[in-house]
């Protein structure tokens, strides 16, 4: 039993867990590091959300699809007063928001989208003194004006004002630097809401150590662990997910041998409709054992997410799918609202068979996403069964994220890139120039106004230069390197440590380093080969990236 905020009452987790939410016991980690402590095989999920009812700040860092919400929501509807989640996407939110009202959880936003007269209802439920809302999700951006501050100011005030979650925490170092400044404000909240201060807890599946020590600097919190009398509790489990089938494959746009020449499309095919005949193949031999019974995964058509650079790539794949009879539709930045609203909801809840029968008339048909890096962070489907990379994804975190969209009901599902030199030169090219202008920028020149966005610069491209690295490596297992960049070089705040279990789970354990590196070295250009393209390709003009 956790023990409330303010005091003595112990609270029944575990029955708030399965009324509220539905579920049957909380998420058990197995190796587990507390910043600096020793290695402990803990239910990392019921102590995070204890210490954040016990009112301590609070700084998780769990895989993809771990339940890192429940950690904030949970407590949220445990005592009384206001979660403040600071959130930075709206479709994220809006995800989590529809996810709390279907559990009777009172939910409410404040957004660019919301009306005034609602904005008003909203506000006046917020600062009567014990309002009824528990949640209120909002961005960065609203957090760091006058009236809001205002707001929350008047709420502290009455102490009605519970904790401050700061959903995908990683955003601040991500984001907060150039295109977002607003991230950088939010240590306001340790400043300003003081006596008594207002519990922190930041959320977040990929971060370096360097990201982790921006993050806490970033909002005010205590770096210290327990042990040498810190007061913010730091909680790490392993990023690996077992579930996930992490595979590169090779392919060359400028090698004869290739009959596809630079086009990959005939190659992702392939793999598309070797999955779907495969799923055929099971649903008719289910079908043949017992005709009236399935699980319904079962008989939904095969989800999976399609990542690609540019916008106008969402659309020329998507309609060469929907060409070869592959339902597909795009996603990016770019369309109206209503549009990505819809393309999300159709994903996340696609048309369902009833029966066997039906399902194997649709056996092996697919829901896909051709989206850029606009779609995912926080887009929780339980059921994808791939994430393509189809061209080499931009930095190592936005890969890790993308990738953790796939399996999160726990059942296996595929990663899997498909990696050229050439598109990788491109790649190095385009955040080449990204990195260039960042360097140019007036301040950054020289290292002069801090340095902090030529820090930022370089980072992105270490962190490109993993991904190329964790594309080219043949010798190591894949959820290894992927632990090992979210643990590396530890440092001032601590490190994150965790056992990789990979049960065949990557094409190197699948198929040794051997088999792997012939596979590799037969599927990709040599690099002189590359570099001639590249150069060829480069003096008839490359695009840098668009928006997202
Ligand atoms: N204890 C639990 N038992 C069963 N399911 C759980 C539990 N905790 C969370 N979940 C479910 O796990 C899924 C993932 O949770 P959530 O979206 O909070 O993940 P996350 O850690 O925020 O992931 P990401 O960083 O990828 O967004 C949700 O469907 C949620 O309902």
């Amino acid at each position: 039993m956790a023990r409330g905020r303010k005091g003595k009452e112990p609270v029944d987790l575990d029955f708030t867990l399965r009324r509220v939410f539905g579920k049957q016991s909380f998420r058990f980690e197995a190796v587990v590091i507390e910043y600096l402590e020793a290695k402990q095989s803990r239910p990392v999920q019921r102590e995070v959300i204890s210490a954040t009812i016990e009112g301590h700040d609070v700084f998780l860092q769990a895989a993809t699809s771990f339940g890192k919400s429940l950690c904030f929501q949970l407590p949220a509807v445990i005592g009384s007063g206001i979660t403040v989640v600071v959130s930075p996407l709206l479709a994220l939110m809006t995800n989590q928001i529809d996810a709390a009202r279907d559990r009777g959880i009172p939910t409410e936003t404040i957004s660019s989208s919301t009306t005034y007269t609602e904005r008003r209802r909203i506000e006046t439920d917020l600062k009567c003194g014990h309002p009824y809302t528990r949640l209120i999700y909002v961005t960065p951006e609203l957090c760091a004006t006058q009236n809001f501050r205002k707001l929350l100011t008047t709420i502290h005030q009455q102490g009605q004002l519970t904790r401050i979650a700061i959903d995908e925490a990683h955003c601040i170092s991500e984001w907060g630097h150039d295109f977002r400044p607003a991230y950088k404000e939010l240590r306001w909240f340790k400043q300003t809401l003081i006596l008594p201060s207002v519990p922190v807890i930041a959320l977040t599946a990929t971060a370096t150590p360097r990201v982790r020590e921006d993050i806490v600097t970033s909002l005010g919190l205590d770096p210290r662990p327990s042990s040498e009398g810190g007061t913010t509790k730091f909680f790490s489990t392993t990023t690996a997910r077992p579930n996930l089938h992490y595979e590169v494959r090779y392919f060359s746009e400028s090698s004869p041998h290739h009959s596809s020449g630079d086009d990959l499309f005939p190659n992702l095919l392939n793999w598309l409709n070797s999955i779907s005949s495969r799923r055929s193949t099971r649903l008719g031999y289910l079908h043949q054992r017992s005709p009236n019974n399935s699980t319904s995964t079962d008989l939904t058509p095969i989800s999976g997410i399609i990542y690609v650079a540019f916008r106008s790539t969402t659309e020329s794949l998507s309609a060469r799918l929907t060409s070869n009879n592959i339902t597909a539709s795009a996603y990016h930045a770019g369309l109206d609202p209503t549009t990505r609203q819809t393309v999300q909801e159709t994903f996340i809840h696609p048309h369902q068979p009833t029966d066997l029968q039906t399902a194997q008339t649709v056996a092996g048909s697919f829901n896909i996403i051709v989206a850029t890096t606009a779609f995912g962070m926080g887009i929780d489907a339980p059921s994808v069964r791939f994430v393509v990379h189809y061209g080499v994804p931009r930095g190592f975190e936005a890969f890790v994220q993308e990738s953790g969209r796939a399996g999160r009901d726990g059942k296996a599902a595929s990663c899997v890139v498909f990696y050229t030199r050439e598109e990788r030169d491109r790649v190095l090219y385009r955040v080449s120039l990204d990195v260039n202008r960042e360097l140019n920028k007036k301040g950054n020149r020289n290292n002069q106004g801090g340095g902090v966005g030529k820090a930022q610069a370089e980072a992105r491209m270490e962190s490109l230069q993993k991904v190329i690295e964790y594309c080219e490596c043949t010798s190591r297992c894949r959820h290894e390197l992927i632990s090992e960049y979210f643990a590396a070089g530890a440092t001032g705040t601590g490190g994150l440590e965790g056992e990789t279990k990979c049960d065949f789970a990557c094409d190197y354990c699948k198929e040794g380093g051997q088999k792997l590196r012939k596979r590799m070295e037969r599927g990709l250009a040599d690099e002189e080969a590359a570099f001639e393209f590249s150069q060829r390709e480069r003096s008839n003009g490359w695009e840098g990236y668009e928006d997202i």
